[in-house]
């Protein structure tokens, strides 16, 4: 295979600058050496992970005092402002490869980098002879946007904790830094509550076409959401309201509008549920399910749903978001919610996640001038749930089919119309799974579409170039058969 080249990274680095002369070959003494600061440390005990098993070398850890001198892997933290809160440096030379950074959120991003550097077998969880050999030169680079995301849905069909872990892996080899999931949903609630029971003794069971069901308990939330922060992942969970409700309602009939009387339901049709907005009891409900996921989330943020509450219209809906809001923020959280929470008051530190189409939406914009920022999701661009093509065996079409290059040629921040670039916080890709039943069909889904989005995230805009982008993506198909992941090959892609 073609040697790795110092400009094959995904996503686009800021600058890169070769130099042919500098190449590093990792050998059986390579040491790793890093700032004796502990979330350092533990970015050098995930690159160890990530290097020891191709190699089988043994790359031992040392916090040298000055670990500019060494000769092997060094990552370092320094006071460098102008790289920004996750930005790094990468320096290959023969005598070795040095990552530095202000933060260990930057380090972190930088060993992903070194990881694309090396042959692709680098994947391999057993050993493998080869050089290990790293193309010479310096990379300078940090994000375009501070949100970039993935969002899995384990409401119409339930992942277990170690999927989730898995696709948080795949999230942050390509740099993404949040994962919404989508914990609540008409066929299913998958989140223990300790103060509300029965929505996991009754309603967990179900999911959509009849599937098994399940639900997270707090030992099972607290692992992901601490997996993720090791890896500087921040996990947005989503409860969606007032809509996409049934499954609660079947565990707190008295929640449910008049004369109505939900059943278990697995089919994949949406706008039907809802809480009723004039029931005091629904604020008690919301107020106890959002008061113990904040409680169990380290994230600043809560996403409330607020999509497809046909029922709930105007001033209803408005009232019940207001309300919805005020909670969230008396749990000292920050409201995310889907685009259609634009009509209600702001509220501090409000973001609006955009799902639309067609780029031009008044009321959005509208929100926007009162204070609220976007992170983009056109379903149209970056809904992973559609189908690559129209023989894709599972995945919906509604927003159209979208392969590499309808998920890559768009830009974040003129997607929206009278929608100024700086209230735009980034990107998220949605994978809604009433289709998709396992971790390979979310990777079939995920692969390669996710590395176009995170691109959309990271790289500066004048790196956007689709040419370029296809040759450098098509070195990661051997990446991703060495990590056992089975992708979509795309014709769209020169795959080598
Ligand atoms: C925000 C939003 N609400 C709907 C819509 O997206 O489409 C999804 C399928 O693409 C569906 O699962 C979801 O319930």
């Amino acid at each position: 295979p073609a040697p790795v080249r110092l400009g094959d990274v995904v996503p686009a680095p800021e600058q890169v600058r070769p130099d042919p002369r500098a190449d590093f070959t990792l050998s059986a003494d390579t040491t790793v050496r890093v700032s004796p600061e502990p979330d350092a440390r533990a970015v050098a005990e995930r690159l160890a992970d990530l290097l020891r098993p191709a190699t089988g070398y043994r790359l031992p850890i040392t916090e040298a005092q000055h670990p500019e001198l060494a000769d092997d892997i060094a990552l370092v933290l320094v006071q460098q402002p102008d790289l920004g809160p996750e930005g790094y440096r990468l320096d290959v030379t023969p005598t070795g490869v040095r990552i530095s950074a202000a933060t260990a959120a930057g380090l972190h991003h930088g060993i992903q980098t070194l990881r694309q550097l090396l042959p692709a077998t680098i994947e391999s969880s057993t050993p493998v002879r080869a050089a290990w050999t790293l193309p010479g030169g310096s990379i300078t680079d940090r994000p375009r946007f501070p949100y970039r995301g993935a969002m899995l849905d384990v409401a119409r069909h339930f992942f277990g904790v170690d999927d989730v872990l898995r696709v948080i892996d795949h999230l942050t080899r390509y740099k993404l830094n949040h994962l919404h999931l989508h914990l609540t949903d008409d066929q299913g609630w998958r989140i223990a509550v300790e103060s509300r029971p029965r929505l996991t003794t009754i309603g967990a069971h179900t999911a959509v076409g009849g599937s098994p069901g399940g639900w997270y308990t707090p030992a099972d939330y607290q692992r992901i959401v601490a997996y993720a922060g090791e890896r500087h992942l921040t996990v947005v969970p989503e409860i969606d309201l007032p809509g996409h409700t049934n499954a609660a309602l079947t565990a707190y009939p008295e929640l449910a509008p008049e004369g109505t009387t939900p059943v278990p339901y697995t089919g994949t049709d949406v706008g039907f549920s809802y809480l009723d907005p004039t029931n005091a009891q629904t604020y008690e409900f919301v107020a106890d399910v959002l008061g113990e996921v904040a409680a169990r989330t380290p994230g600043p943020f809560l996403h409330i749903g607020g999509d497809e509450a046909f029922a709930v219209k105007g001033a209803a809906y408005t009232g019940f978001v207001e309300r919805a809001q005020r909670i969230v923020a008396e749990f000292g959280k920050t409201v995310v919610g889907w685009h259609q929470l634009a009509p209600a008051a702001h509220s501090e530190g409000r973001v609006l996640q955009w799902w639309g189409t067609d780029g031009v939406d008044p009321t959005t914009a509208d929100a926007v001038r009162r204070g609220a920022r976007l992170i983009l999701s056109p379903g149209n661009h970056a809904y992973l749930d559609m189908k690559y093509t129209s023989d894709t065996p599972i995945g919906h079409d509604w927003a159209g089919l979208i392969d590499v290059r309808r998920a890559y040629d768009w830009d974040p921040a003129t997607r929206v119309t009278e929608v100024p670039a700086e209230a735009v916080l980034g990107v998220e890709a949605p994978l809604w799974t009433e289709s998709v039943t396992s971790l390979a069909e979310i990777e079939f889904m995920l692969l390669p579409r996710l590395p176009a989005i995170a691109e959309l995230g990271w790289s500066p805009r004048a790196t956007h170039d689709w040419a370029a982008f296809r040759t450098r993506l098509a070195g990661h198909g051997p990446r991703w058969t060495a990590a056992g992941i089975a992708f979509h090959r795309s014709p769209e892609i020169p795959w080598p």
